[in-house]
């Protein structure tokens, strides 16, 4: 999404494609598209109203925390996800079992935004294969149900379920996606689709390898 502003028109496909384009030929997550990805997420999640404004801070702050390492002194071991989690291991600055010295870690950091990508997953997944009457507030609340709520405590999973029904209706949801008429939007999510699953897939064998998917 190089050159993009907030002046520009939203396009969702130009942000599916930064996720698309985050995997190397080596199957490494590329960190900097990977945060690119969920900016423009984030900006089109904005534009639905300020009701999403809580969970949008809590995204903008996990994704600051990831480019901060990115530009820190130790930037070029944060390139992938890949080279970050090596990294954090050997240098020992995760915290593994509770939180402690090491509480706003880049695999820590990291694993919220992978479990959001499995809601993301679930809800475009849900999308594609809609029906024209189905209730985006449904399928997001059905989505979030199967993946990131089992990992929020009441009171998050109760804001975000009244933030889920001021979702605009599927017609409207689709226009402010910018892509096209609804045949156009479907296939589309259908394209992205997979290289979102693999991005998703090969962050989650990483973790599961090293045993970093319950970070405190
Ligand atoms: C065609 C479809 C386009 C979909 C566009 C979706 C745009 C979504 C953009 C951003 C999604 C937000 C990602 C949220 C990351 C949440 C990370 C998290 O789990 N944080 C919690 C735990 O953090 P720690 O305390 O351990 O540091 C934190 O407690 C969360 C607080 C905020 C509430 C999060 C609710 C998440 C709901 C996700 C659904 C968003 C619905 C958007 C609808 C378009």
């Amino acid at each position: 999404m190089a050159g993009s502003t907030d002046d520009q028109e939203f396009c969702l496909r130009e942000v599916l494609d930064v996720f698309k384009s985050c995997l190397t030929e080596n199957k490494e997550v590329v960190i900097d598209n990977y945060v690119a990805g969920w900016r423009g997420l984030v900006r089109f999640m904005n534009s639905l109203g300020s009701v999403f404004s809580f969970i949008s801070k809590d995204a903008v702050s996990k994704i600051q925390v990831m480019v901060n390492y990115r530009n820190g002194k130790n930037g070029e071991q944060y390139a992938t996800i890949q080279s970050m989690v090596t990294y954090e291991l050997e240098s020992e600055l995760v915290d593994l079992a509770k939180r402690g010295s090491f509480p706003e870690s880049g695999c820590r950091t990291l694993l919220r935004l992978h479990r959001a990508l499995r809601w993301l997953q679930l809800f475009l997944e849900r999308l594609r294969t809609s029906a024209a009457d189905s209730k985006t507030s449904v399928m997001c609340a059905d989505a979030y149900n199967e993946s990131l709520a089992q990992h929020h405590p009441w009171i998050v999973r109760k804001a975000a379920g009244v933030a889920f029904c001021a979702l605009p209706g599927r017609a409207t949801f689709f226009e402010v996606m910018n892509v096209g008429p609804p045949e156009q939007v479907v296939a589309m999510l259908g394209d992205a689709l997979p290289l979102i699953s693999e991005v998703y897939q090969v962050t989650e064998d990483l973790y599961a390898k090293h045993n970093l998917l319950n970070l405190p």
